[in-house]
């Protein structure tokens, strides 16, 4: 079974004549411990997929499983849950606390679920990431690309079932990006995490083990390496 799943998937937006089909039947398993990328041009559906899977969208119709917990037709209370307690989110632009320090904004989502970071896990991934001496700064005392790495840790300090990443380098020169795609490679691969990340870049998705390609909210194209 995979980390996520989705079946028949469709996301149609407004009624009538002026409806969009932004998804439109798309069936795929992510499977643990794989990067995947999902690729396509403006407007195929890259976002309104990735939001259907980490339910931050509700679906038309179809099934989307996250751990093995079905979480299509959950109350609001009960899919804030899985998102909090399954869930790891990296945006483009970090969504840090700029109030609290590295530190804080890396163990809130456990403090949040009522759980203490185990700190083995919180040593090796602040070790892997390399912010180790950033950890009593704020965000705003933080180049991007460390903000970004914060952000990373702090998704991968409740160890989810699934991380996911929007654009994670949209807001990064060049060599902060590459820095950063490959640290989410890391943690797939040294960490056995799971990551499925959307992305314009063709340089981004090479990080990737495996490439969905996106046309008119359909899958067109499934690569893996
Ligand atoms: N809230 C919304 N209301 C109506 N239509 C929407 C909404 N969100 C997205 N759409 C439409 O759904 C389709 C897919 O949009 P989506 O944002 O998922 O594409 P995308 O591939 O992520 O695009 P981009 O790369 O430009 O971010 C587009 O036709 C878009 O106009």
């Amino acid at each position: 079974m995979g980390a996520v799943t989705a079946t028949e998937l469709v996301k149609t937006y407004g009624s009538g004549d002026r409806s969009v089909r932004a998804v439109d039947g798309v069936s795929a398993t992510f499977d643990r411990g794989r990067f995947t990328a999902i690729m396509g041009p403006s407007g195929s559906g890259k976002s309104t997929f990735m939001h259907c899977l980490a339910g931050l969208d509700t679906v038309t119709s179809g099934s989307i499983t996250i751990g093995g917990t079905e979480i299509t037709g959950l109350s609001d209370r009960a899919l804030t849950a899985v998102r909090r307690d399954r869930v790891g989110f990296v945006f483009q632009s970090f969504n840090l606390l700029p109030q609290l320090t590295a530190r804080q904004n890396i163990t809130l989502p456990a403090e949040l679920a009522g759980r203490t970071v185990d700190q083995g896990m919180f040593d090796q991934v602040v070790g892997i990431l390399g912010i180790g001496d950033r950890l009593d700064h704020r965000p705003a005392e933080l180049s991007g690309g460390q903000q970004q790495r914060v952000a990373l840790a702090r998704a991968l300090s409740t160890r989810p079932d699934v991380i996911f990443a929007d654009e994670p380098t949209g807001n990064l020169d060049s060599r902060s990006g590459a820095e950063v795609l490959s640290f989410l490679r890391d943690s797939v691969h040294r960490l056995g995490q799971t990551v499925v990340m959307v992305t314009h870049d063709q340089s981004a998705a090479a990080y990737a083990d495996r490439v969905l390609v996106l046309a008119d909210g359909r899958i067109v194209q499934d690569t893996s390496r």
